[in-house]
C-alpha cells in the first residue's frame, strides 16, 4: 500500500497539566517543522478539538517553554469528549482541519479518548503525560519525577518543624486512584508509613497509629505519614493519631502544588524523546499509536493493546520503607 504523505498534524495537551509537557509540545513541533510538516496547536484539551480553539504552530511558538510548567496549549477535563456527539464532532473537526494526524499529550483517561476517535477515522499518537504515573503500558509518564520532588521537598521542610516539636505529621500527595506518587515520596522523603489507594481493605488507621507508638517506644521522637489523596481522610486522621497518642499532630495537604514548576531535567529529557519519536512514528506511517518507555528504551506500541495492558504497583518498594523506618 501507497504512504500517505504526512503534511500537517495537530497536537494537544489534555487531563491534568503535567510538568514537562511544554518540553513534549516543543520536540512535536520542532520534529515536525524539521519535515517540513506543519503544525495545528488545538487549546484546552478536546474542548479546542471540538470547538476549533486553534492556532498554527511555528519555531518560535515553543521558544522560551522548555524549563515551563503548566502548558502554553493550556489544557482541560472535557465531558463532552465522553458522549457520542462529543467525540463525533471532534472527528469530524479532524476532517476539516485535514490534518494527517493527532499527537495528543495526556494520562490515561486522554488515551481512552483517543481509543474513541481512532474508532472514527482519526490516526492518533499519545505521548504519556500524568504525575500519577498510572499508565499501564510505560514505565515512565512526564511529569511524575517533578511531583515527586515537589512532595519530597514539602516533606523535607516539614521534617524541620515536626522534628523541632516532637511532632508527628501527616502529609497528603495526590493520586486519586494511584499510588505511585504517595510511594516514592514516602521512600525519598523518609515517611514511616505510607497509605495508597490500592492497599484497598488494607487501609487501616490504626495499623498507623500502632506503628507511630512503636516508633516512639524505640527513641523515635517525632513522625511522617504520607497518605495519597485517594485514600483520603487526612485531617480526620491527624485528629485521631492526636487524641490516641496524645502525640501533637498536624496534617499538610500539598494538593495542586505538585502538579506545578519547572520541570526537572528527567521530565525535559523524556519529554523531547517522546515528542520527537511521536513525530518519527507519524512520518513512518504509523496509525494509532502511543509512545512508551520500557527496559530503558523507548518504544511506539498499538494503542489498542496498550490500553489492556496492566501494571501493578511495586509492593516491594512499600515493604522496604517500612523496613527502613524502623
Ligand atoms: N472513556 C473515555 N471516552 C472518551 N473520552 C475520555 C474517556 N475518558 C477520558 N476521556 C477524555 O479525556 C479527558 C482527560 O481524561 P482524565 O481527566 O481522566 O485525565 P488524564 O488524561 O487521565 O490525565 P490525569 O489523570 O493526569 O489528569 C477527559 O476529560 C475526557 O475528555
Ligand atoms: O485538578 P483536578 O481536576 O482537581 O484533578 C486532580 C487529580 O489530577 C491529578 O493531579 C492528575 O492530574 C491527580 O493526582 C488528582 O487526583
Ligand atoms: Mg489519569
Amino acid at each position: 500500500m501507497e504512504q500517505k504523505t504526512i503534511k500537517k498534524i495537530g497536537v494537544l495537551t489534555s487531563g491534568g497539566d503535567a510538568p514537562g509537557m511544554n518540553a513534549a509540545i516543543r520536540a512535536v513541533v520542532r520534529t515536525a517543522l524539521y519535515h517540513d510538516v506543519s503544525v495545528i496547536g488545538i487549546r484546552k484539551g478536546y474542548n479546542g478539538l471540538i470547538n476549533g480553539e486553534i492556532k498554527e504552530m511555528y519555531s518560535k511558538d515553543v521558544s522560551n517553554v522548555m524549563n515551563l510548567g503548566g502548558t502554553i496549549l493550556h489544557t482541560a477535563r472535557c465531558p463532552e469528549m465522553m458522549t457520542e456527539e462529543g467525540q463525533n464532532k471532534a472527528a469530524a473537526i479532524y476532517k476539516i482541519l485535514g490534518l494527517d494526524a493527532l499527537v495528543v499529550i495526556g494520562g490515561d483517561g486522554s488515551y481512552r479518548g483517543m481509543a474513541e476517535l481512532a474508532k472514527r477515522g482519526v490516526n492518533c499518537i499519545g505521548i504519556p503525560a500524568t504525575i500519577d504515573l498510572d499508565m499501564n503500558n510505560t514505565e515512565y509518564t512526564i511529569g511524575f519525577d517533578t511531583a515527586v520532588n515537589t512532595g519530597m521537598d514539602a516533606l523535607n521542610k516539614l521534617r524541620d518543624t515536626s522534628s523541632s516539636h516532637e511532632r508527628c505529621s501527616v502529609v497528603e500527595v495526590m493520586g486519586r486512584d494511584a499510588g505511585y506518587i504517595a510511594i516514592w515520596c514516602g521512600m525519598v522523603g523518609g515517611a514511616e508509613d505510607v497509605m495508597f489507594p490500592e492497599e484497598k481493605g488494607e487501609v487501616d488507621s490504626a495499623k498507623v497509629i500502632q506503628q507511630i507508638l512503636e516508633n516512639r517506644s524505640i527513641g523515635k521522637r517525632h513522625n511522617l505519614i504520607v497518605v495519597a489523596e485517594g485514600v483520603g481522610g487526612t485531617q480526620k486522621l491527624a485528629k485521631e493519631i492526636q487524641e490516641i497518642t496524645g502525640i501533637q499532630t498536624r496534617a499538610t495537604i500539598l494538593g495542586h502544588l505538585q502538579r506545578g514548576g519547572s520541570p526537572t531535567a528527567v521530565d525535559r529529557m523524556h519529554a523531547s524523546m517522546m515528542g520527537y519519536h511521536a513525530v518519527k512514528a507519524i512520518l513512518a506511517g504509523d496509525q494509532n499509536k502511543v509512545v512508551a518507555y520500557n527496559r530503558g528504551r523507548y518504544e511506539i506500541l498499538d494503542l489498542e493493546k496498550a490500553l489492556k495492558m496492566e501494571k501493578t504497583l511495586d509492593r516491594e518498594v512499600y515493604e522496604v520503607i517500612k523496613i527502613l523506618a524502623i
